[in-house]
């Protein structure tokens, strides 16, 4: 934002007051208040930056301090969940649109921000039936400014998509991470020094914030939970595969699986490695995030 000029001033609110400190200290914000509604107050633009299951409790605090035509907006990982804890505490006078950056690294904390993070990434927005075409546009301007690539989506079928593409996958890590440490501690092996890129990839996830993806899961429940039944189905197909030692089976799908990759880099829409390259250097270069 700073970068871009797009605020003429950046004030910020953790509840923490350490972080408060660095998010000052680095420059991050202009200004800090030890309460929510101080740092609204009079803002153009909110943005709401904590975890899903804090944000219900972030409105309601804020809601009686909004200034009329100010528009907020979230960057929370579930769209559903967000509106429906969010909008009741809103008043009529702002402009409620939900979004989601599908950017972010394992890192947590202000330190963990980079100016080039939302260069081609996609930024998702779920307006609400009635959201004011003008203010959506502001805002798309706005994120389009900082890099982002902008598309409107339902948040219903956000967050089936996510559950699919990011919220699955973060638990099958996870999960894949803690049965490696199981067969670490009976076996006494070293499997995880030994680890090769695959399991790697496991355990920078595995390495993500833990209240984060609590409330991940606890908000997606029904998505993940369809998700999760799909994937264990084909699991299963796999593991009889293996078992009837049915080769065919296996290069098949595993046959499919690469055709979906290949399509995605084809489709110039693999951006999954940071362009650390510009402006500020990656979170794991600048200390503790
Ligand atoms: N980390 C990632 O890669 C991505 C995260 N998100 C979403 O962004 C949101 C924030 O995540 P991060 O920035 O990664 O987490 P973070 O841990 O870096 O920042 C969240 C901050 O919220 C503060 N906080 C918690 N409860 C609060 C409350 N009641 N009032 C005020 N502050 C409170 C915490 O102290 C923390 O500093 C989450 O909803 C997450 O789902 C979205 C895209 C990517
Ligand atoms: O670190 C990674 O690979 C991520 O997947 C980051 C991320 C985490 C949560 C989101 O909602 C969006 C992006």
């Amino acid at each position: 934002m700073r970068q871009h000029g797009l605020a003429g001033e950046i004030t910020g609110h953790d509840v923490l007051p350490e972080t408060r400190q660095v998010a000052l200290d680095i420059g991050l914000v202009d200004r800090v208040f030890d309460s929510a509604a101080g740092a609204v107050e009079g803002a153009d633009l909110v943005i709401l930056c904590a975890p899903v299951g804090a944000m219900g409790d972030i409105a309601a605090e804020i809601g009686p301090h909004l200034a009329p035509g100010a528009t907020v907006t979230d960057v929370g990982s579930v769209k559903q969940a967000v509106i429906e804890a969010v909008g009741p505490h809103l008043p009529a006078h702002v402009h409620f649109i939900p979004g989601h950056p599908l950017a972010g690294t394992e890192h947590s904390g202000p330190r963990s921000g980079f100016a080039t993070l939302f260069i081609n990434r996609w930024w998702l927005l779920t307006p609400l039936d009635g959201t004011d075409p003008a203010a959506l546009a502001r805002l798309r301007g706005f994120l389009e400014t900082l890099g982002a690539n902008v598309e409107e989506m339902d948040p219903h079928r956000h967050d089936l998509v996510l559950a699919v593409v990011s919220h699955t996958p973060h638990l099958i890590a996870y999960t894949m991470v803690g049965v490696a440490d199981h067969l670490r501690r009976v076996t006494h092996e070293e499997v995880i020094k030994y680890s090769a890129s695959g399991f790697r990839d496991f355990t920078r996830i595995a390495a993500s914030d833990p209240t984060m993806w609590r409330d991940v899961f606890l908000t997606n429940k029904e998505a993940t939970l369809d998700i999760l039944g799909r994937f264990t189905e084909e699991l299963f197909i796999l593991q009889r595969a293996i078992r009837m030692g049915d080769g065919d089976q296996l290069f098949d799908y595993f046959t499919r699986t690469r055709a979906i990759r290949r399509g995605i880099i084809e489709a110039g829409q693999d951006t999954a490695a940071p362009d650390f390259g510009r402006a500020v250097q990656p979170p794991e270069k600048q200390g503790k995030g």
